[in-house]
């Protein structure tokens, strides 16, 4: 380790050391005799702390000189290491090096006293914080600056590792076995009184030094002089001990009932103070106890060592391990105040929130993290924000509203630009080609082709059971600039801004204490939906406008979706290979799920028993990963090539992709659900989500829910407005080969549905041109370039929007979102498991 050299000592430059102050308070009273120790000092040449400035200039400039030209070479000199020794001084017969060493600091803990010294003169040249040759306080401008203790001590003084406790003034004698005695009271004129409150007061820092021959000293000291550390005064008080004293004279000649002729008991006046070291995490080099030293004695049975790593740990005296617990009162009663300030216990932002202050920032829209978070009511209640556009109390119900802002066009693109970049890192750490939607693609076992598709991009993947057979197929419609503009920019818009009774729900605990949350909003149209959270449910009459047009589209993404799927399987595994069940869009309910920045839904399957086999879900806002992993008892371990974690542990992702503002997933086959779990983790500021599904209302249970499913279900005539044909753009899968492929069947098909379906209004009939069915080139991930489908869509098609032309607001407001993505990016370095997004 490097030793520390130190040209300055207390915060002073050593050269001062040669100016000698003379100290501005000079003790007089509480004079200490050296008699006592082993080497007595010169003090017949002292008559008070006054120095001898002849004397300490000579030395001190001597000092002074052989230091400053001795620092540089030690500098160099690791060898130089500090004797803690009482032969130290002898260890070297250059004086300039002994002197030198003494100013060497080293940062390991010291087992010795960092400063000491062999004369008291040494020790009062030498270091600034103590220059008394008589009074065992050091004072300055009526502040102690240090403290010096020896012989003087009462039998009542307190020396520890962290605490001393000590008393200052009074006049002393020497009594018959000449031990100096105080003998009168000590008065609060005095300086050291003063002094010692002062220093109290300011809180000052004092060093406390120990002599050799200290009666009570816990441990043998190395040193005539040891400075054992920094402390402070942290109380001052009065008290009346007994001291025996010879009588007076005068007292000898007239003696009282109550003493006798030569000695008398008397009680006064001694004004003592507790000390504590600044440092408490430093070692006490004096610590008899050094194992030890920070237990405290906070046991009525006694002192117990509290260090879990001593062997003497929780034993009592005779070393038994103490069984009986309880604190003693001086540890219940002990009150340390605190220095500093105290904040509210009420959380500013709370206030804020609760005045109507402060809530809307430059960078803020309303559904940031600092909107998400729960607030203090100014009743006190903590509450949850468990609607989408407030903040309700549920103790004395006032409503705290946080108006939503519409969502910046540009911080929605930003956002998806940033995601996009990370979706490139992942398929890079993933060895994913480029121009493949996936970002994580168990290729052993997902199969996975993309489109070229008109305005939407399609790109297709088939899962598999454990036998290998295909029991599911997820599709993404990828929706192109101009899509959003036609209808997914005003839905998000109108979403974001509108209360459509978007609340999170209780997914665990009940109501009560340990009820938990889910971690994004809800509300269900149509016909109920039951799963693991209760979502309130209304019937589509009601539903807002938004929800019926997303309805349109997501039939008509159903009914595009699956039978392309239907031939992508015909042509990769043939009807053998795969065990899906018949198309069936024929939704009669929606699903509307708001996330607020950092919401997400975590791993669940849709497979609720009253469930059809096709459920799709438009994207709006935010960009999300959307990931699927096979289940913990599904039997995949011989299909799949991500092995579990670890024994017993979930399955990593197979598959994951990113979901973009528009996009349109339909997943289709109701084994998928039995066997594999999705989640989405949105990487934004906000997003929606609008599944929808269908609900069969043969398999539910009670007539009421059937009535229900059914009234709910239907879609009011209103709907009719917003059916959708794809935008009036062919899906035209496989790009090149558009000519070649046939639309009769998926017209007819979709046809067919809309005359079995008796409660759905009339969504009138598909034309020419709209949907494609048919022959499948194979466009898996070896696609042309031509046909490739690339995942940046926002730099092509939504403009060129340059990085630098983004205003600071959408700046600061992704660095929020950044840490996600990298967070994301570094995880992913381990590419045998898989984390989840
Ligand atoms: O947020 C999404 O895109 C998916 C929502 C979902 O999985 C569900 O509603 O079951
Ligand atoms: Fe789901």
């Amino acid at each position: 380790m490097e030793p520390t050299i130190m040209n300055t000592i207390n915060g002073q430059p050593i050269a001062e050391a040669s100016t000698i102050d003379t100290p501005n308070d000079i003790v007089m009273n509480d004079t200490v005799q050296q008699d006592h120790t082993n080497n007595p000092l010169p003090l017949s040449d002292v008559t008070d702390n006054t120095v001898d400035s002849s004397v300490v200039a000579a030395c001190g400039v001597e000092i002074i000189d052989s230091c400053e030209n001795s620092i540089a070479e030690l500098k160099d000199t690791k060898h130089l290491k500090r004797e803690h020794d009482g032969d130290s001084e002898d260890a070297t017969d250059d004086s300039t090096k002994r002197t030198c060493t003494d100013i060497v600091r080293f940062s390991e803990t010291p087992s010795g006293p960092e400063v000491f010294a062999r004369s008291r003169m040494a020790l009062c040249e030498s270091v600034p914080y103590f220059r008394s040759y008589k009074s065992s306080l050091y004072t300055q401008k009526c502040v102690a600056r240090g403290f010096y203790m020896d012989g003087a001590a009462r039998d009542q003084d307190i020396f520890k590792a962290q605490v001393v406790i000590s008393s200052v003034g009074g006049g002393r004698d020497l009594d018959e076995d000449k031990k100096r005695v105080r003998v009168g009271d000590m008065s609060d004129t005095s300086l050291q009184y003063r002094a010692i409150k002062q220093t109290m007061d300011e809180r000052t820092l004092i060093p406390v030094i120990v002599g050799r021959n200290h009666p009570f000293w816990p441990v043998d000291v190395p040193h005539n002089f040891n400075v054992l550390d920094y402390f402070y005064i942290t109380d001052v008080w009065a008290e009346l001990n007994a001291v025996v004293t010879k009588p007076s004279a005068k007292e000898a000649a007239t003696p009282t009932d109550k003493s006798d002729a030569d000695h008398e008991t008397k009680m006064i006046r001694v004004f003592c103070f507790r000390l504590e070291k600044a440092n408490l995490q430093k070692h006490s080099w004096w610590d008899p106890n050094p194992t030890s030293y920070d237990s405290k004695e906070i046991l009525q049975a006694g002192w117990a060592c509290l260090n879990h790593n001593c062997d003497a740990f929780f034993k009592d005296s005779e070393g038994k391990k103490i069984t009986n617990v309880s604190y003693n009162d001086v540890f219940l009663q002990e009150r340390t105040e605190y220095i500093g300030p105290i904040p509210s216990i009420v959380p500013s932002a709370s206030v804020d929130a609760v005045n109507g202050i402060g809530l809307y920032g430059a960078d803020l829209y309303g559904s940031e993290a600092v909107y998400r978070s729960g607030i203090v009511c100014s009743c006190g209640s903590c509450t949850s924000r468990v609607f989408w556009n407030r903040w309700s109390c549920e103790h004395c119900g006032k409503q705290v509203r946080t108006q939503m802002v519409p969502y910046p066009k540009d911080l929605l693109k930003a956002e998806a630009d940033l995601f996009n970049k990370t979706v490139d890192r992942l398929r890079k750490a993933n060895r994913i080609p480029a121009n493949t939607l996936a970002t994580k693609l168990d290729m052993a076992a997902v199969k996975h082709r993309e489109v070229g598709a008109g305005l939407y991009k399609v790109s297709q993947f088939l899962l598999p059971d454990g036998s290998g057979k295909i029991i599911g197929s997820v599709t993404v419609l990828r929706a192109s600039q101009t899509i959003c503009e036609r209808g997914p920019d005003k839905m998000f818009d109108t979403l974001s801004v509108s209360d459509i009774g978007l609340r999170r729900n209780a997914v665990s605990g009940g109501d009560g204490a340990n009820e938990g949350l889910s971690r994004h909003f809800g509300i269900n149209w149509g016909a109920p939906y039951k799963f693991g959270v209760t979502v309130d449910s209304k019937g589509f009459s009601d539903a807002p406008e938004t929800i019926l047009q997303a309805v349109q589209q997501m039939r008509w993404a159903g009914t595009t979706a699956v039978p392309m799927a239907e031939g992508f399987i015909a042509e990769a595994v043939g009807r053998d290979g795969a065990d899906v069940e018949e198309a069936n869009v024929d939704f009669n309910e929606c699903l509307s799920l708001g996330y607020m920045e950092s919401d997400m839904i975590h791993y669940h399957d849709d497979g609720e028993k009253e469930c059809g086999p096709t459920v799709a879900t438009i994207s709006l806002g935010a960009p999300a990963m959307m990931s699927f992993r096979p289940k913990k008892k599904s039997g995949m371990e011989h299909v799949v090539s991500v092995p579990p974690k670890a024994k017993g542990k979930d399955f990593c992702a197979v598959l994951s992709f990113p979901l973009f503002h528009g996009d349109i997933t339909i997943m289709h086959g109701s084994r998928i659900h039995g066997l594999y779990e999705h989640q989405v983790e949105p990487a934004g500021g906000r997003r929606f989500a609008l599944t929808c599904r269908y609900m069969d209302p043969a398999k539910m249970k009670t007539d009421e829910e059937r009535l229900q499913a059914k009234i709910g279900g239907a879609l009011p005539a209103r709907a009719n407005k917003y059916i959708y044909h794809g935008d009036g753009h062919l899906i035209t899968e496989g790009v090149l080969k558009q000519d070649t492929v046939t639309q009769d069947t998926a017209i007819q098909h979709h046809n067919e549905q809309e005359a079995g379906n008796q409660d759905i209004a009339s969504l009138g009939t598909l034309t020419q041109g709209t949907v494609l069915d048919g022959q499948f080139q194979d466009h898996s991930i070896q696609k042309t370039d031509e046909t490739a489908h690339t995942n940046d869509r926002t730099e092509k098609d939504i403009g060129n929007h340059h990085a630098d032309q983004q205003s600071a607001t959408v700046q600061s407001t992704l660095e929020r979102y950044n840490f996600r993505s990298r967070k994301t990016a570094v995880n992913y370095k381990d590419e045998d498991a898989f984390p989840t997004l």
